[in-house]
């Protein structure tokens, strides 16, 4: 494993720090006259070891400026630990001379040394060590501009800069979906989204630092109110007793605007980041979704972006809570008794190193359950969603069987993170804060107690501020944890803010945003409220299957207000002919123009502002008639009463509006989830006045009476018919008796065009299309 400048620091540190404590404690347990000198020399060398790391991490310029940014970080905290090394330890020693050598000198230089060390480990584990050795210079190189960007971020008010660092690409040609390399290590990342909600966090802080003295002085005022008590100062107790109060409700009233403040920053940025997930993953191209399953996005759109940002606020609450605590605890505790602080301190830089180890293993489990969750998560969803099929099909224990398999998968990950927590809680607070230390403090105090005549009120002091400083401790290393945690479940969400917006995604959108308004005008202002459709040289494989050719060299003209038939054998490419036509993927090569203009100059919007698309499977969403029929014009404004009348417009001419008058709430009336609660004959004719209310140029209908039984067919061929009288229609269809009034039968075979014709005149041919009518008959 290679190790990084950083990770030799860390190591020097830890090594000096040890071989001071060692040197330190019989010094401090046994004090002699020399003490002076010794604490001289013990100091001194900290202080020359620390400028020692420090030349060497300045030393040798790295061309990883991620690296750099590290060192840099680590070295301003080193030398704000020098000054504040300097000034605790001046202090200190004025205190322990000022009070006639009452507390020996080598006792504040080992509790400072102690104190530094603990500290310089703190900085050491939460500076990101591990992702300094991973990267290579090629990764780091890859990585620098942007990490850079996100480390001094210059306009922190977008949450679309730390979220979406990568634009589409206009002009890109098709290329398989794959996510783009993510742009910077999703720790800083992370902490970047908090950017934009900094005024919440700024106020939570600020009340934060306003509590914490009054916070702090509770355990003081405790242990001064029962000293008081056993030396019989009645008055001086009650005093005490009063403070604690006085404390404790300006506490008590503070503590509400911490939560409510670092609460709401956590809601707001749950929010933008799913908001943010969700428009993202509505512009991705149909062929994204062809290859991940819907599930599994939802899994990624609720419990990664809840866990990340509910862990990233912890995080910046509790990271500040702890430091500003155990500053202050550890402050006093050296004003009081340096021994006794030294005491307390000692495990800290144990469970800095424990910690570490902790968190990055908790970082990568998390990683895995997030990924074995989205997995059950989809299978759950796609059954669900297709429960008619599973029960039709009596796969209920299939389906049952595979989630319960996943869900298994689930378990033991969190199994295995329990277990880890369980031994964590068991050694480092159970064992190490609430045992070990606590039996160092009374063994230390107690000999403070009987042989330098210490009062017990600074034991008992100690005893219960000892609690808070591991107490915080605990928590400063676990805030930590969670933030690691965060970055398992932010680095899937990332992937998918990262991942490339491919045409006929955005990017086109984009592309087309600068001639949008030319784009619209002519579309719009054709003579006729029709559309011309030509595919030239059409030629198209879908990107989830390269090999095979559906489409070759494909070449049709389709008349403004012509009616065109696509047949075909099953499998010959018809419906893809509407795909591309709709643009939910684009053309390998040739071109396909509407209107004259080519179809990839056109905004998506734009283009499909103009298209309505009946496909074979209408899918209704669960509100109500109204609603979905509305949906199509869902981009106009207009007052209500008009926009009601197109409605019922829209439903006549597509056979719908007596069915729906039959109905008790009329346009009100529910549609059940995917139009469960409807008929398929009555689904499609609503899927119709959906697709007609807006006027379209080009109806796009995919075997729209495929589904249906005789009778049905029927009527929604009629309102097909009529409709067709004002746009222009292309029609795929299996059922040749529905495509015989058609302008003009186009007959596919192998993604190419071998027939085209009217009904009677491909007759006479007695071709393919002649063969297909004399089978169907
Ligand atoms: N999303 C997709 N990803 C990969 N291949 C696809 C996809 N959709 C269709 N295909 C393949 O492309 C070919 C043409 O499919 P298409 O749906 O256009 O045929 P079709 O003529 O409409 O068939 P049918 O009449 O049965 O609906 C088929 O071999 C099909 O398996």
């Amino acid at each position: 494993m290679r190790c990084s400048r950083l990770t030799y620091l860390v190591c020097v540190n830890l090594l000096v720090l040890l071989l001071l404590v060692l040197a330190a404690t019989p010094l401090m347990l046994y004090p002699t006259s020399n003490d002076n000198d010794a604490s001289t020399t013990l100091l001194s060398t900290f202080l020359v070891t620390q400028a020692f790391t420090l030349t060497v991490a300045l030393y040798r310029p790295t061309k990883d400026s991620r690296a750099k940014t590290h060192i840099i970080a680590f070295c301003l905290a080193q030398i704000l630990l020098f000054a504040a090394a300097s000034t605790g330890v001046s202090v200190a020693l004025s205190l322990s001379l000022y009070e006639d050598s009452d507390v020996p000198s080598i006792e504040v230089a080992g509790g400072s040394i102690f104190t530094l060390g603990s500290l310089s480990l703190i900085l050491s584990s939460i500076v990101d060590v591990d992702a300094v050795d991973e990267g290579g210079e090629d990764v780091a190189a890859s990585k620098n501009a942007t990490t850079m960007s996100l480390l001094s971020p210059t306009d922190g008010d977008s949450i679309t800069e730390p979220l979406l660092q990568q634009t589409a690409n206009p002009t890109a040609t098709k290329t398989t979906a794959t996510s783009s390399t993510p742009p910077k290590n999703p720790t800083t990342r992370l902490l970047s989204l908090a950017i934009p909600h900094r005024a919440y966090l700024y106020a939570g802080c600020i009340a934060l630092l306003i509590r914490l003295p009054f916070s702090l002085s509770i355990p003081h005022f405790v242990s001064e109110a029962l000293g008081s008590l056993s030396r019989s100062e009645i008055d001086t107790a009650y005093h005490n007793i009063i403070l604690l109060f006085v404390a404790g409700t300006v506490d008590a009233c503070l503590d509400f605007w911490c939560v409510y403040l670092f609460g709401l920053a956590q809601l707001n940025l749950v929010k933008t980041v799913r908001t943010s997930l969700f428009s993202r993953l509505l512009s991705f191209e149909v062929n994204f979704f062809d290859q991940n399953p819907v599930g599994n996005l939802t899994s990624r759109l609720n419990s990664d972006t809840s866990a990340m940002s509910s862990d990233l606020t912890w995080f910046f609450r509790f990271s500040i809570e702890a430091t500003v605590r155990i500053t202050g605890i550890v402050t006093y505790m050296f004003i009081r008794s340096p021994v006794l602080a030294g005491a307390a301190c000692c495990v800290i830089p144990l469970v800095a190193i424990v910690n570490k180890k902790y968190g990055d293993w908790l970082s990568k489990n998390s990683k895995e359950v997030q990924t074995a969750l989205a997995e059950a998560n989809s299978v759950a969803q796609e059954a669900l969603s297709c429960v008619r099929t599973v029960i039709a099909f009596g796969s209920e224990e299939q389906e049952r069987k595979h989630y319960n398999e996943l869900i298994e998968v689930y378990y033991r990950l969190n199994v295995k993170q329990t277990i880890a927590q369980g031994v964590y809680y068991m050694v480092i607070s159970t064992f190490l804060v609430n045992t070990v230390v606590q039996a160092i403090l009374l063994y230390v105090g107690s000999r403070l107690v009987e042989e330098k005549g210490m009062e017990v009120d600074v034991l008992l002091a100690f005893m219960l501020y000892q609690g808070q400083l591991q107490e915080y401790t605990l928590q400063i290393f676990q805030s930590y944890t969670a933030l690691l945690q965060s970055s398992g479940a932010g680095d899937k969400v990332f992937e998918l803010m990262d991942r490339k917006i491919l045409e006929p995604g955005m990017g086109s959108e984009e592309h087309g945003r600068e001639e949008d308004e030319n784009t619209t005008e002519t579309l719009i202002t054709t003579e006729s409220p029709t559309s011309k459709i030509d595919f030239m040289e059409v030629s198209f494989k879908y990107p989830t299957r390269p090999e095979e050719q559906v489409l070759s060299n494909l070449n049709l003209t389709i008349e403004s207000g012509q009616t065109v038939a696509i047949v075909g054998q099953s499998g010959c490419g018809k419906s893809t002919i509407v795909s591309l036509l709709a643009r939910f993927y684009d053309v390998d090569s040739g071109t396909i123009r509407f209107n004259d203009r080519d179809i990839r100059q056109v905004s998506l919007k734009t283009l499909r502002s103009h298209i309505g698309i009946i496909s074979q499977e209408p899918t209704l969403f669960s509100g109500s008639i109204f609603d979905n029929i509305v949906y199509g014009l869902r981009d106009e404004e207009g007052d209500d009463e008009e926009i009601r009348r197109q409605v019922e417009e829209a439903a006549k001419t597509a056979n719908a509006h007596d069915f729906i008058c039959s109905f008790a709430k009329k346009y009100d009336t529910l549609c059940g989830e995917r139009g469960v609660a409807l008929s398929g004959g009555q689904k499609q004719r609503i899927a119709i006045a959906r697709a007609i209310v807006k006027r379209p140029q080009l109806l796009l209908c995919d075997e729209a009476t495929a589904a249906l039984d005789n009778e049905s067919e029927q009527i929604v061929q009629q309102a097909l018919d009529r409709v067709s009288k004002t746009t222009t229609t292309i029609v795929v269809a299996h059922r040749l008796r529905t495509v015989r009034n058609a302008d003009k039968i186009v007959v596919v075979k192998g993604g190419e065009i071998v027939e085209a014709g009217d009904h009677d005149g491909l007759l006479r041919r007695d071709g393919e299309y002649s063969a297909m009518v004399k089978n169907f008959s």
